[in-house]
């Protein structure tokens, strides 16, 4: 099986690298090496060149706020690229394999949301991503498509990081508390990833969207004392400890765009149909504290 892995530097991307690599002849590139999204005729030709059995798409325009100015780029690399991939891959009678977000939805309620819940994004990537999702839908190829939320790993930038950062600079930490999710590691959605490949090349019937994310729920606030605390049981010194991280209102804490207030994801689909067991995303949180700290 031959498989090719777009945005191999990403957080998921270097994960992937990791995980993907048993299952077959892997090539896994970046932006410089033949798969830049941003650029579609040289991307068709890289796919057509490389003919994969599998195609992994962890590349993405992932800067929330800039993406609310940056449209134009944000669209070309999280819908038309997509698009563009899943018609290669129709082409080809390739599996493709590609991420989505939980800011394809509005955030109203309090529930987790199942796959079939409509969609309303809030921000441009939320959209961006939603068009991404049509695209490849429309294509008839294929495909695997995994909704994660608040993700997360040792290599490259995330929230739990910058939190980290934050209370060994700053005096003071707030952080908005009513935004509800589970932060989810890129190990074990590459891991995910792996097992999930492997089915739906065997049997195409598992294709879809389904969510993947860790089980539980917690919001920025309580995960960022979580990780300050954490941080701290382990001798880190820090300006800020747990009980110091202010709680503010969405309200009080503008940003260019709109997060959703309930992020929370049922990931029942996925563990019912492939079998498999998603842990609480504590599990994943201490790992990544127990490795970088
Ligand atoms: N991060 C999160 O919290 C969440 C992410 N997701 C989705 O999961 C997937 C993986 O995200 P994650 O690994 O966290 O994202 P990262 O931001 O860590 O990585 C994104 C990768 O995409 C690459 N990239 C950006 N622009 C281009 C381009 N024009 N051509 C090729 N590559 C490009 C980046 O390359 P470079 O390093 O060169 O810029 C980077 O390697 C994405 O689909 C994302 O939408 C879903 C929910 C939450
Ligand atoms: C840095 C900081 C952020 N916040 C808020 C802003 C935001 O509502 C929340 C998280 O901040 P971030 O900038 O990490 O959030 P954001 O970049 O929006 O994270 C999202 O990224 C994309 C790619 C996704 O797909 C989502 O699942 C989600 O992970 O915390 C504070 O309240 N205080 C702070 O000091
Ligand atoms: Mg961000």
């Amino acid at each position: 099986m031959k498989i090719l892995l777009l945005g191999k530097n990403g957080q998921l991307g270097w994960e992937l690298q990791r995980a993907l690599a048993p299952l077959g002849e892997l090539i896994a590139i970046d932006r410089t090496e033949g798969g830049d999204l941003a650029d579609s005729e040289p991307l068709r030709d890289t796919v057509r060149r490389v003919a994969p059995d599998v195609i992994v798409n962890a590349a993405a325009y992932t800067a929330v706020d800039k993406a609310q100015t940056e449209t134009e780029l944000a669209h070309q690399i999280n819908a038309v690229a997509p698009g563009l991939l899943a018609q290669e891959a129709r082409t080809l009678g390739a599996l493709l394999i590609h991420y989505s977000t939980d800011y394809v939805f509005d955030g109203s309620g309090d529930q987790p949301r199942p796959e079939s819940a409509p969609t309303a994004p809030l921000s441009v990537y939320g959209r961006t991503k939603l068009d991404g999702e049509q695209r490849i839908r429309e294509s008839g190829c294929d495909a695997l498509i995994l909704r994660t939320s608040w993700v997360y790993a040792a290599r490259g930038g995330n929230f739990a990081k910058t939190m980290l950062r934050l209370a060994a600079e700053r005096d003071q930490l707030k952080v908005v508390a009513d935004q509800i999710g589970a932060p989810t590691g890129a190990d074990l959605l590459a891991d995910l990833t792996a097992h999930l490949l492997r089915a739906a090349h065997q049997d195409r019937s598992l294709c879809g969207v389904y969510h993947a994310v860790a089980s539980g729920e917690t919001s920025w606030h309580r995960y960022a004392q979580h990780v300050i605390a954490r941080a701290q049981a382990k001798g880190l010194t820090l300006k800020v400890s747990a009980d110091q991280v202010q709680a503010l209102a969405s309200s009080d804490y503008p940003t260019p765009a709109p997060r959703p207030l309930n992020s929370r994801l049922d990931n029942t689909l996925l563990q019912q149909r492939f079998g498999l067991v998603l842990p609480p995303w504590q599990t994943g949180v201490d790992r990544l504290l127990d490795e970088i700290l």
